[in-house]
C-alpha cells in the first residue's frame, strides 16, 4: 500500500465535501451534547451511512478503534461486513497482508487520527492498494474526518482509472521508446509549421541534437529547394485541414541540412495525428535516410552513362570497322570485295524481278607514266578526283568501287545497256574533259555490259572486262560494249552513235526503210547536239520524219490486221508527244538539248525499235498467216 502526498485533487474536493456533509447530517441525527453524547447510537449512524453513494467506514477511536459502522458501499467494494473487521486492526490486517507496510500506515493513520482530534479539520488525502476479502486488490483513495469522536473514512474507488493510467503511461512509454531508438527520425509538426517532438536520431542523421530542432525554425533545417516544396506540401494540408478534406501527403524526397552544413538525403512520410472530432492538430512525420539510395542511384546513373559512352564508342569503332572492311581508304570508293559482295546480291534480285543490271568498268589510260611523270602522289590525288568526279554523276542506288590500281567498277542497277553506255560515254567525255591538279588532263578507257539471263558474275565481269580491253586496244579513252550484237547503240570514234543490224529488219521493206533513216536521221542529231546551228534543222528533220513514219507504219499494220494496234498507236502518240513537251522545254531553257538528243534517239528510236516494233515483225516473216498478232521478241 502507497500513500502519495499532493496537492488535493479534483476528486479530493468531492471526498472532503461529502465528508463535510456528512458531519452535518450526522450531528443532525444525534442527541444534544452532554456526557455520553458524544457517540451517535449504532443504528442512527448505520442509517445514514446506509443512503451514501460512496464506501464508508467509521472507526472509534478511544475503544481501541473499534469498527462502529459499514455501509453497503463499502461491503461492495471490499466484501467485508462489520463482523469482518471488528476494529481498524483488524481491517488493516486484513487489507494490508504486508507487517511492515501495514504497521506503517497504521501508524501514520493513528497519527492522522490524533492531530484530527486535537486540531480538527481532515485527515490528508491518501493512496492505497488494499486487499479485498476474496483476495483481490483495490486501489483506493480515502479521506478521514472526526465526526463526533469517531473517525469516520470515505473511500473512492480508483482501481479503474489507475489500470488505464498505468496502461497509458506504459503505452506512452513504450511509444517514446520506440521513437526514442528509432533508426529513422519521427517527429509531430503543428499546422503551423513549428515542431513540437524529434526523436533523438535526428542526432546521428544530421549533427543538430531534438533540443536545437525544436528551437530552429523548419525552414533552417531543410535545404531551399527542398523546404519550398515541404512547405507547398504543408500549405496544402492547411488547406486540406480547413476544407475538411482528409489529409493526403505523397511522400517527399528532401534534402535535410547538418549542422556542419552538408546536406542529407531524406524521404519524408506524413500523417494527419486526429483529435475525436477527426480534425487534423498535428502531423506525425518519419524522415528516412536514404542517402546510401541516393547514393546508388547516382552510382546507377553513372554507370548507364558509362554504358552509353561505351556502346557509342563501340559503335563508332565498329562504324568506322565496317568502313575500313568496306571501303578503299584512299578514295572513299567501295572496296573490291564490298562490290563483288553487292554485285552478288544485285545479280540475284535483277534475274528474279526480271530487271536489267549493268556494270561499268573504267581503267585510267597510261596512268604509270602519269605517276612516273608527275610523282605517285599526284597519281593518287588524280584517284581522288576521278572518283570524286564519277561519284558526281551516279544515282543513288549506283555502286562506284575501285576494282584496283587505276581501275573502278560501276554497277547501275535498273539501267539497261543503252543507258549504261550513255552513263559511260558521258562519264569518258566529262574525264576528258577535267583538268586534274598537277598533271593536267588524262583520260579513260571503259567496257560496259548489262547482265544477261542466267549469266554468272564471273561471266559478266570477264565479259565486261574483256570490253574494257578492246578499248584500251581499238586506242584508249572510249567506250566499248560486251556482247554488242543487240545493242543499236555504240560509240563510234569516241561518241554514240546508232549503228543499224541487220536483226532490226522486221521484213516489211517499207517500214525497214524509214526505220534505216530515222537511224541517220538520229545520228545527225546527235552530231548536232553541239552546235546551235546545225541543231535546229536536224531537230525539224527529225521530228517530221518520226510524226510521218509513225503514221505510215500505223497504217501498214492496220492493213495488215495487227491486233495490238490500238496499243502502238498509242506508244506513238505518247512518244511524240512526249518529244513536243521535251523540246518546248529545252527551248525554254528548262532542261539542256543533250537530254532531249538523248531522249529522242535512244528511248523514241533505240527502244521503241526492239520493245514496241519487235512485237509486230512476226506479222512480216515469210511463214506468218495475214492476221498473224504480236509475238514477243
Ligand atoms: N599513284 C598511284 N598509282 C597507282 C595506284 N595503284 C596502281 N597504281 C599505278 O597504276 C599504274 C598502272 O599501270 P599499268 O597497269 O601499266 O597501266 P597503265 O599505265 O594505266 O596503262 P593502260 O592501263 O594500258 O592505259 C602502275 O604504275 C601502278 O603503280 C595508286 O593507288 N596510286
Amino acid at each position: 500500500m502507497t500513500e502519495t502526498a499532493r496537492p488535493p485533487s479534483p476528486a479530493d474536493t468531492d471526498l472532503l465535501g461529502l465528508l463535510a456533509q456528512l458531519d452535518t447530517l450526522i450531528e443532525r441525527h444525534l442527541p444534544a451534547a452532554g456526557p455520553g453524547a458524544t457517540r451517535a447510537p449504532p443504528e442512527t449512524l448505520q442509517r445514514v451511512l446506509a443512503d451514501l453513494p460512496v464506501p464508508i467506514v467509521c472507526f472509534d477511536p478511544p475503544h481501541g478503534h473499534a469498527t462502529r459502522s459499514l455501509n453497503p458501499r463499502f461491503t461492495e467494494l471490499f466484501g467485508y461486513t462489520l463482523a469482518d473487521i471488528p476494529s481498524l486492526t483488524a481491517f488493516a490486517a486484513q487489507a494490508l497482508p504486508d507487517a511492515a507496510e501495514r504497521a506503517q500506515v497504521l501508524q501514520a493513520w493513528e497519527a492522522g487520527f490524533a492531530r484530527l482530534r486535537t486540531a480538527g479539520g481532515t485527515m490528508a488525502p491518501g493512496e492505497y492498494r488494499l486487499r479485498c476479502k476474496d483476495g483481490s486488490t483495490r486501489e483506493v483513495r480515502i479521506c478521514g474526518q472526526i465526526v463526533a469522536d469517531r473517525v469516520l473514512i470515505a473511500f473512492m474507488d480508483l482501481t479503474v482509472q489507475k489500470r488505464m493510467l498505468a496502461e497509458l503511461r506504459l503505452s506512452e512509454r513504450r511509444h517514446r521508446l520506440l521513437a526514442d531508438h528509432a533508426a529513422d527520425v519521427i517527429w509531430t509538426l503543428d499546422l503551423a509549421g513549428g515542431l513540437t517532438y524529434i526523436s533523438p536520431s535526428i542526432e546521428r542523421l544530421t549533427g543538430y541534437t531534438p533540443q536545437e530542432c525544436l528551437q530552429l525554425p523548419l525552414e533552417a533545417l531543410f535545404a531551399a529547394s527542398s523546404w519550398s516544396r515541404l512547405e507547398q506540401a504543408l500549405a496544402q494540408a492547411r488547406a486540406d485541414q480547413r476544407a475538411g478534406r482528409p489529409l493526403q501527403i505523397p511522400p517527399l524526397e528532401l534534402e535535410r541540412r547538418c549542422k556542419d552544413g552538408t546536406c542529407v538525403w531524406v524521404e519524408l512520410t506524413m500523417s494527419a495525428i486526429t483529435d475525436g472530432d477527426d480534425r487534423c492538430v498535428e502531423l506525425l512525420g518519419i524522415s528516412r535516410d536514404i542517402c546510401a539510395r541516393k547514393h546508388a542511384e547516382a552510382q546507377l546513373q553513372q554507370a548507364r552513362a558509362a554504358a552509353e559512352a561505351a556502346t557509342r564508342a563501340l559503335q563508332a569503332a565498329n562504324a568506322e570497322l565496317r568502313e575500313l572492311a568496306t571501303k578503299d581508304a584512299l578514295t572513299g570508293a567501295w572496296n573490291r570485295r564490298y562490290f563483288e559482295h553487292t554485285a552478288a546480291a544485285e545479280r540475284t534480285r535483277a534475274q528474279r524481278h526480271g530487271t536489267p543490271l549493268s556494270l561499268i568498268l573504267l581503267d585510267i589510260d597510261h596512268f604509270k607514266a602519269i605517276n612516273d611523270r608527275f610523282g605517285h602522289q599526284a597519281g593518287d590525288a588524280a584517284l581522288v578526283a576521278l572518283s570524286a568526279l564519277v561519284r558526281a554523276d551516279l544515282r543513288r542506288s549506283d555502286v562506284l568501287a575501285r576494282w584496283g590500281g587505276e581501275e573502278f567498277a560501276l554497277l547501275l542497277p535498273h539501267c539497261d545497256l543503252q543507258g549504261a553506255a550513255c552513263v559511260a560515254e558521258k562519264l569518258r567525255a566529262e574525264l576528258a574533259a577535267a583538268t586534274f591538279a598537277t598533271i593536267g588532263s588524262l583520260s579513260a578507257s571503259f567496257g560496259v555490259g548489262q547482265l544477261r539471263p542466267g549469266e554468272t558474275l564471273d561471266a559478266w565481269i570477264k565479259r565486261v572486262d574483256d570490253a574494257l580491253y578492246a578499248a584500251k586496244h581499238a586506242g584508249r579513252n572510249q567506250v566499248v560494249i560486251a556482247g554488242a550484237e543487240d545493242a543499236p547503240v555504240e560509240p563510234v570514234a569516241g561518241a554514240l552513235r546508232l549503228i543499224w543490224k541487220p536483226t532490226y529488219a522486221c521484213g516489211e521493206p517499207r517500214i525497214d526503210q524509214e526505220h534505216r533513216e530515222l537511224f541517220s536521221l538520229a545520228n545527225a542529231l546527235i552530231a548536232a547536239a553541239g552546235n546551235p546551228d546545225s541543231l535546229l534543222p536536224a531537230l525539224e528533220a527529225f521530228m517530221t520524219h518520226a510524226v510521218a513514219h509513225f503514221a505510215h507504219e500505223e497504217a501498214i499494220l492496220r492493213e495488215r490486221g495487227y491486233a495490238d494496234l490500238a496499243a502502238h498507236a498509242a506508244a506513238h502518240r505518247r512518244l511524240i508527244e512526249h518529244a513536243q513537251g521535251m523540246r518546248a522545254q529545252a527551248e525554254a531553257g528548262a532542261i539542256g538539248v543533250g537530254e532531249l538528243v538523248e531522249f529522242l534517239y535512244r528511248d523514241l528510236v533505240a527502244r521503241h525499235l526492239l520493245q514496241e516494233d519487235a512485237r509486230f515483225f512476226g506479222l512480216f516473216s515469210p511463214s506468218a498467216p495475214p492476221s498473224a498478232s504480236s509475238r514477243p521478241h
